[in-house]
């Protein structure tokens, strides 16, 4: 029997690499259909220009006639995608989370979602040691006084360069596929770990998060935006920090209050910090983070590289064959959904 598959890719995870994978990992007979998304779609991150899910329904619900099997990064599967395209049986996101799919419509419509975890956990535990050094090295300030002509010689002076890594407390927020992987790289910098995070157990050094934050030298943020973290991070708990401080956020703008954060780094309190996630993308003109000493920025793009696109297309390609052989789906996200 030959499955009708819609590769549905963008200019990160593209249509070469979903198509790919399939072929590499699913047996059997494929027909494959493809359709070239716009970057983004919401509800990601800006990037060139933004196109609202109900700007490529249409496209989608034309691409999706007869499909069986959808593999794609952003496209939107709404109530209204949903409710036009019968033969869908199963939806792979190859995303953290399946953001871009309405789990409740699709349970109903009886098609499955998957997801494609960890994907991106080294790019982005790569950019937060980057940054983190950044921030504690001061690069961007020294490059920029290099461009501009100027050799300076008070980078000497012990109060204009962060803490070493080596012998430090690094408190990490968030113990999941980032934040791991950031204590294995941070153990190779010699650094001493703590860890907060409610739902991991047998963690060595897990402490409660106002613990971490008064011992931790460097705070990195790696739990997911939820209700229940939303704002984790405010001005009491920047308080908390020792003075001197290095804060980084790679995971969630809704994680930290930003304003506290300028405060901070305003008056000296903490060292620096580094940004790779924003209250609002792109950081809107006028900002007050666009002016603020000692932060380091870049622009959502913690967990790009071609390593993370093809272990992407590779982990939703694999639930596909686990849906051709009908074994269960390793990364289902319909909630008491039958996964196989
Ligand atoms: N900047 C980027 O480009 C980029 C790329 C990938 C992921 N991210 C973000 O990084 C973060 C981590 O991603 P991940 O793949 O490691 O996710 P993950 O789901 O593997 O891990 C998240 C962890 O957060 C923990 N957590 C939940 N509630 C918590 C709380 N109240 N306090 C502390 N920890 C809590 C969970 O138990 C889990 O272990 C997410 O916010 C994700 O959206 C950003
Ligand atoms: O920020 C990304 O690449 C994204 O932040 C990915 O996040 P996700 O793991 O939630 O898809």
């Amino acid at each position: 029997m030959t499955i009708r598959v819609l590769a549905a890719g963008d200019h990160f995870v593209t249509n070469s690499l979903l198509i790919d994978a399939l072929k590499r990992e699913v047996p059997g007979e494929l027909d494959i259909r493809e359709l070239t998304l716009p970057w983004p779609v919401v509800p990601f991150g800006p990037v060139g220009e933004v196109k609202e899910a109900s700007d490529v329904e249409d496209e989608l619900i034309e691409a999706l006639r007869d499909v069986e099997v959808c593999v794609t990064q952003m496209a939107p599967l709404t109530r209204r995608v949903l409710d036009a395209s019968p033969a869908l049986r199963l939806f792979c996101v190859s995303r953290g989370g399946p953001v871009n799919a309405n789990l409740e419509a699709a349970t109903e419509a009886g098609v499955a979602v998957t997801f494609a975890p960890g994907r991106n956990a080294v790019a982005t535990a790569e950019h937060t040691l980057a940054l983190l050094l950044a921030a504690t090295r001061r690069v961007p300030q020294t490059h920029a006084d290099l461009a501009g002509g100027v050799w300076r010689g008070d980078y000497y002076r012990y109060d204009m360069v962060g803490p070493e890594l080596d012998g430090s407390t690094v408190g990490l927020v968030g113990y999941g596929a980032i934040g791991r992987r950031v204590s294995r790289m941070l153990e190779g910098f010699g650094a001493e770990v703590l860890v907060y995070d409610p739902y991991v157990d047998d963690v060595p050094g897990k402490v409660e998060l106002a613990e971490l934050l008064s011992r931790s030298r460097f705070v990195s943020l790696h739990a997911r935006a939820t209700p229940e973290t939303t704002g984790m991070i405010g001005a009491a708990q920047i308080a908390l920090m020792p003075a001197g401080s290095v804060l980084v956020n790679c995971a969630r703008g809704a994680l930290l209050d930003y304003d506290a954060l300028c405060d901070a780094l305003e008056s000296g309190h903490l060292f620096g910090a580094a940004l790779d996630v924003f209250p609002e993308e792109p950081i809107p003109a006028g900002s007050r983070l666009l002016t603020t000493p000692n932060l380091v920025m870049t622009p959502h793009l913690a967990g790009a590289s071609k390593e993370t696109a093809i272990k992407a297309a590779r982990i939703v390609a694999a639930d596909v064959a686990r849906y051709v052989r009908g074994e269960a789906l390793a990364h289902c996200a319909n909630p008491s959904f039958a996964t196989s």
